[in-house]
């Protein structure tokens, strides 16, 4: 045993010499070239290196990802997400996986004894024993092969709970309210929510289970064998391998420490590019006619290279560490183990020594592979070490976006503001008031107030009930968005009082229409589902029809019955946002609110494609279905639709007056 084990002990090290030679080699070669300028490859990435792309972000603040006691004390919060109770699913298949576990490592243990039985009755000659233990050890494999894929199993379907359970608690948080527009639009500490969401929960459940199987079997492999050795050669030996995993553990932790910002900085060059990439799918079609491609492609390297740099600085660090690991964690392990396990035999008056040679050399040699197991066990859990750190690095992630999102729901942002907040005589976010009131919606000294802290307007005042609709006007940036924003709810009101109607009340019609996925039914009952339409029966598939005919889109339906189409008639499934033209969309978001029948109406230039007869018929329309409507358009052709104006001026002051026949009428 001990020369081949020896002899195994020397390859590795020759080979990992050897890798550690060549690593180093290509690195010197690496910087060598840099300095002396040797024959240069293609270079992959364009010398236009000014190319600004970060949104937001621009210094982020990184979340600490250290193995300490903050790190586990966010994991158990992030696992008592993903586990929520003793008696669940969820802590069945904890208890299987460790069950399986168990099982294995006695699967081990009974490997090692019937194998060395086996290598018995060859060295002693004894056929007949010979066979009948290698029965017994073939018909024994199958229940071990099932036990390793009921490990495989526990863990995976661990894994796929665990995802299952922390993405919808942050689903939840996530689509509550207006969360996922604050996050985009009143925050700046999260740029990619997507990337966090989706890759960093399925890496943080994927780290979490390894490092479960890779550290609760090394412990009790480490427990099985420190008790089998300790009641065989006492206490010393196991002692010395168990003091040398503290040190051992100890000593590489510190080095690993920036493992987890590293894992932290990839996620989040990852969410980068990959960002990148999606806008170009959602804007390919204005991209295409300015035949901006080259230009995107800069942008899409830019952000490629900056991961890729990361990428190999990461995997070189990596590679350093994985020196250190590898050389600490299994072979310096091995060598202290062979110390550990031959105190005993070169101890006077021992027990082992008092057998015959034959009988000492069996027990080392029982002992010896124990050892190996053992030296092998302790590398694994200091190696785990490193899955640890990585783990950090998820964690942080996913708390990140987890405190962020409470943050959130509890009106909380945190972003640059222009302004000083704190003695901001304006007031501060959420410090107005809101009163919920049908038929009305009054602004009592209300400013207006962007994410940013600018003021466009200081106080602003004015009352309108059902049935009186006003037209907002004013010039390009002077707020007539953002007071509805302010409406809508989506920006914290900073002072004044609010009445309105409650949320369910007030339809929003934006200037950029939004159609859903789906068929074209739910484009205008959006966002109600079928089954809501059903449930609250104020509408049938006629009545849609109705409102198509409405805003003479009629034909769309006729056109999607027609054989050939995908799906039929209003369960027709197609991509509407692409299908669609613009002033179709914009007419299909008027029938949309025909289908709701809001007591008002926000249109905010959301007529601007639609030809002026086709508006004028829609407008005429809200008027007969009892829907107040506050505008905002620069067509003069509107005004006669309403009954008063609120005028803004772009430098602060506002106008709030009816619509008199003598009323100066702006506008194309
Ligand atoms: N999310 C935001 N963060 C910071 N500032 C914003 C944000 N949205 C809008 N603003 C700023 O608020 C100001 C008013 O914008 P708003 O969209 O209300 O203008 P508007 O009157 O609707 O203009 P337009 O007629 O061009 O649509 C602008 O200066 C704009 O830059």
């Amino acid at each position: 045993m001990a020369p081949t084990l020896s002899k195994l002990v020397t390859r590795r090290s020759t080979a990992s010499a050897a890798a550690v030679v060549a690593v180093l080699w290509l690195l010197s070669r690496k910087r060598s070239k840099k300095r002396f300028g040797g024959t240069k490859p293609k270079n992959p990435w364009p010398a236009n290196t000014d190319i600004q792309y970060v949104i937001k972000e621009e210094k982020p603040k990184r979340p600490k990802a250290h193995v300490d006691g903050e790190f586990f004390k966010q994991l158990r919060q992030l696992l008592a997400i993903g586990i929520p109770g003793v008696f669940t699913p969820e802590a069945g298949y904890v208890f299987l996986v460790a069950a399986a576990l168990v099982s294995r490592s006695l699967c081990d243990l009974w490997l090692i004894h019937t194998g060395t039985l086996i290598e018995t009755s060859i060295v002693n000659m004894d056929a007949e024993l010979f066979k009948k233990r290698l029965f017994r050890f073939m018909a024994t494999l199958p229940v071990i092969s099932v036990v390793n894929n009921i490990l495989k199993y526990g863990l995976g379907e661990m894994k796929l709970r665990l995802r299952t359970n922390i993405s919808r608690f942050l689903m939840d948080q996530y689509l509550k309210g207006f969360t996922y527009y604050k996050m985009s639009n009143l925050d700046t500490r999260i740029a990619n929510p997507d990337q966090l969401l989706t890759t960093d929960v399925d890496k943080f459940c994927e780290s979490c289970t390894d490092l479960y199987s890779n550290i609760a079997k090394p412990m009790l492999d480490i427990f099985i064998y420190v008790y089998r050795l300790t009641s065989s050669l006492g206490g010393q030996t196991p002692l010395i391998m168990l003091s040398y995993l503290l040190l051992a553990g100890g000593f590489l932790t510190h080095l690993r420490k920036p493992i987890g910002a590293l894992t932290v900085k990839e996620q989040r060059l990852e969410g980068e590019y990959r960002h990148i990439h999606s806008r170009l799918i959602t804007n390919s079609e204005e991209i295409a006619f300015y035949q901006g491609n080259s230009r995107e492609k800069l942008t899409l390297i830019a952000s490629f290279h900056k991961l890729v740099t990361h990428l190999r600085k990461f995997l070189e660090f990596k590679v350093a560490i994985g020196v250190v690991d590898n050389f600490i964690g299994k072979y310096v392990a091995t060598v202290v183990g062979f110390y550990a396990v031959s105190i005993p035999f070169f101890q006077k008056n021992h027990p082992l020594l008092s057998g015959t040679p034959d009988h000492r050399f069996k027990s080392y040699y029982t002992y010896g592979r124990m050892l190996v197991k053992l030296a092998e066990a302790i590398g694994r859990l200091v190696l785990a070490g490193r899955e640890m750190t990585r783990l950090a690095g998820f964690t942080a992630r996913v708390t990140e976006i987890r405190k962020v999102l409470t943050d959130l729901n509890d009106n909380k942002y945190e972003r640059t503001m222009m302004i000083d907040i704190k003695n901001n005589p304006i007031g501060s976010p959420g410090a107005g008031k809101i009163l919920a009131k049908d038929n009305i919606i009054r602004f009592e000294r209300v400013p207006l107030v962007t994410p940013n802290g600018d003021v466009l307007v200081k106080e602003l005042s004015f009352e309108v009930k059902s049935g009186m609709n006003v037209l907002v006007c004013g010039p390009n940036g002077c707020g007539k968005s953002s007071l509805f924003r302010i409406l809508g709810e989506l920006w914290p009101l900073w002072a004044g009082v609010m009445t309105k109607p409650p949320r369910g009340k007030l339809f929003y019609i934006p200037q950029r229409p939004y159609m859903t996925l789906g068929t074209l039914r739910d484009q205008v009952i959006y966002p109600h589902t079928r089954a809501e339409m059903i449930r609250r029966g104020n509408a049938k598939d006629e009545d849609l029809q109705k409102y198509l005919d409405l805003v003479q889109l009629g034909h769309l339906l006729e056109r999607e019955t027609q054989p050939g189409s995908e799906g039929h008639g209003w369960d027709a499934v197609a991509d509407w946002m692409d299908v669609l033209s613009g002033g179709e969309k914009q007419r299909i978001a008027m029938a949309r609110l025909f289908y709701h029948k809001p007591q008002f109406a926000i249109l905010d230039e959301c007529t601007s494609a639609v030809s002026v007869d086709v508006e004028d018929s829609m407008y005429s329309y809200c008027k007969k279905a009892n829907i107040t409507l506050f505008t905002v358009s620069h067509r003069r052709s509107l005004w006669k639709h309403h009954e008063y104006y609120l005028q803004m001026d772009g430098r602060g002051s506002f106008e709030f007056k009816p619509i008199e026949p003598d009323t100066e009428e702006f506008g194309s």
